[in-house]
């Protein structure tokens, strides 16, 4: 159960209004830990969370809720007694609250089906066609505010379809098709092509109020902790906060600044002299994804597989052949930690082989899927899986991602999340019950905002690996120490990915072609792109990975001006990026 009182979040505004929103949806969670069919307790949450500016969540809520309905309706459905048992409750009830709204408490006699034969609608009828325009409702308009405007025409258009009438459809679908026309330049009297709505938004990428599995990643037991596991993969390193420059989004006019704002974050050290190509880190990760049915990988560690001969080592899994390891390692790794979650389900399938606009996303949300099986075979929360609870988030401080709804607001907050109806809510649910998971009495496990975390995590750290067939992304994985080590442009590791992920230590050095080696207390630098990349062109590759533009010291001496044609510092823009990642991520050094 999840603690009432939240922390791991650096909200501390004290808003009552706020702060009442956060203890309903408290109190709706436990009511949902204690009801778990109960589609009209997701729908009050649906609400709290709009109200709360989480659309993402909102609309997860109603999907569960849409899903609930189906259950009430077919009897053949597996948790059919159990939803109409809760439904029932609320019918012989008072009439829901969040039912009393806008038409909808007038439109209830209007069923399309299902009237007794004196013509009233069953009560629990009644109730399972208003709330299922109620859902349509939330998941069209939340799913607009998410920037998903394809999925938002889609269940808009399929509320219509029961009530074409209904006004706040009908405004709903005037929203969509009005933003669509701006995100496409289509002017009024253009066609709008449905199908071709984008799709992919962005919410807020946050350490939820509620959330009490992130750890503090700077105190003594975490880095004791880390340091503890990583001493196997890298004997003569060590985690330790690093100062990181603050980074903007895009160029700057302050690379001849001697000294410019840093922030606290975590970064990989060596605590001994390395010698020049000596190995540094060698990672073995199960956090891997393939998103190719036919491919020569291992399902564990996602290396090559050896040619499948006699005494080759490959091993398959006895119980669902399909699944081949590189060797006995692999194969045992893979059945302590997760395999027999997913074992002869076909989980994958649902994001294998996807188009080639889909690769990365289909990359992703296997990694997902990884994680959900870790989780449940080692029947641990999800954000307590080892491989992703200590790594970086990018997470954005809450009060940074609110919405202010005063008079005098500035222009609404930059969220960061990628997110999709599809591929953060739909395919997620679908993959738990493929994996035999009752996806309502999981609700602490596998809720929306705790998938929305674990994305946040991958998101900024995975590694993928493109064909060389066709060129696309079709192997990812996170390997949680490689990616603590930061990125300079004149670093002095290099690394290769096969089973393992290795860091060595260069030769030689790209400044000034000194020679290579890492003498103990520095850190150790990784690079995100070619740093044999002129300096605009590496900043411009960087900046994916990196989250700004690289103020690395070579970047900055290679794109410092002369001094007599610098411009005064633009310290706002950088006081602005700093406010997120000082309580994100450790606390702010502030500017120098
Ligand atoms: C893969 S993580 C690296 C580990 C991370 N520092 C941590 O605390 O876990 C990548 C993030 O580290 C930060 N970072 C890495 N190299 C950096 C650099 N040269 N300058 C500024 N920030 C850097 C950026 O915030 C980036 O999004």
């Amino acid at each position: 159960m999840e603690a009432s009182s939240p922390s791991g979040s650096s909200f501390d505004d004290r808003d009552p209004h706020r702060e009442h929103l956060l203890a309903r949806r408290q109190e709706l969670t436990d009511g949902l830990e204690r009801s778990p069919y109960d589609l009209i307790l997701y729908l009050d949450r649906a609400v709290v969370y709009s109200n709360l500016a989480y659309p993402d969540l909102a609309a997860g809520d109603a999907y569960r809720a849409l899903l609930l309905i189906d259950e009430v309706s077919d009897e053949s459905f597996e948790y059919h007694e159990q939803a109409l048992e809760a439904l029932n409750e609320h019918a012989v009830a008072s009439f829901p609250d969040v039912l009393q709204h806008g038409e909808l408490a007038d439109g209830g006699t209007n069923m399309a089906d299902g009237d007794s034969p004196d013509g009233r609608a069953e009560p629990v009828k009644q109730l399972a066609y208003l709330a299922s325009i109620r859902c349509y409702q939330i998941l069209s308009i939340s799913l607009l505010l998410c920037g998903c405007l394809k999925s938002a025409l889609n269940f808009c258009d399929r509320g219509l379809g029961i009530v074409p009438d209904n006004k706040e459809l009908r405004d709903i679908k005037g929203y969509i098709e009005r933003v669509a026309r701006q995100k496409l330049r289509k002017s009024d009297d253009e066609p709008l092509d449905l199908l071709s709505l984008p799709d992919r938004g962005v919410v807020r990428r946050e350490i939820y109020p509620w959330n009490t599995h992130e750890p503090d990643r700077f105190s003594d037991a975490s880095l004791s902790l880390l340091n503890k596991r990583l001493a196997t993969a890298a004997p003569k390193c060590a985690v330790r906060v690093s100062h990181l420059p603050v980074l903007l989004d895009g160029a700057t006019n302050t690379d001849n600044y001697n000294n410019i704002p840093t922030c606290s974050q975590l970064g990989l050290f060596a605590t001994q002299d390395i010698e020049p190509g000596e190995s540094v880190l060698s990672e073995y990760t199960l956090l891997t994804a393939n998103n190719r049915h036919k491919e020569s990988t291992c399902d564990a560690c996602s290396g090559e597989l050896p040619p499948l001969q006699d005494n080759s080592g490959a091993m398959s899994c006895p119980d669902c052949c399909d699944t081949v390891f590189c060797s006995e390692f692999c194969f045992d790794q893979a059945q302590a930690k997760y395999h027999p979650g997913v074992c002869d389900r076909d989980v994958d399938a649902v994001a294998k082989d996807p188009d080639a606009k889909e690769s990365d996303e289909s990359l992703y949300v296997l990694l997902l899927a990884r994680v959900l099986a870790l989780s449940a075979h080692q029947d641990i929360h999800p954000l307590e899986v080892e491989e992703i609870k200590y790594i970086w988030g990018d997470f954005v401080p809450t009060r940074s991602n609110d919405i202010d709804l005063s008079v005098n607001a500035g222009p609404p907050p930059d969220w960061t999340l990628p997110f999709s109806f599809k591929y953060s809510i739909e395919m997620p649910l679908h993959l738990l019950e493929k994996m035999d998971i009752d996806i309502y009495a999981t609700l602490d496990r596998y809720d929306t905002w705790v998938l929305n975390t674990a994305y946040a995590k991958f998101r900024g750290t995975a590694s993928a690996r493109k064909s060389t067939r066709d060129g696309r992304p079709d192997v990812a994985a996170v390997h949680p120490f490689w990616c603590l080590a930061n990125h300079d442009c004149d670093p002095n590791v290099t690394w290769e990915w096969g089973g393992r992920m290795v860091l060595w230590a260069r030769e030689t050095r790209v400044v000034g072609h000194g020679r290579g080696g890492i003498k103990a207390g520095e850190e150790i630098l990784n690079h995100y792109c070619d740093v044999d990349l002129p300096v605009q062109q590496r900043r411009e590759w960087a900046s994916g990975s990196l989250g700004g533009w690289c103020m690395c010291q070579r970047c900055r001496q290679e794109a410092g001006t002369p001094k007599d044609k610098r411009d005064d510092v633009e310290m706002a823009d950088w006081v602005k990026k700093a406010d997120g990642v000082d309580s994100a991520d450790g606390q702010m050094d502030g500017a120098h």
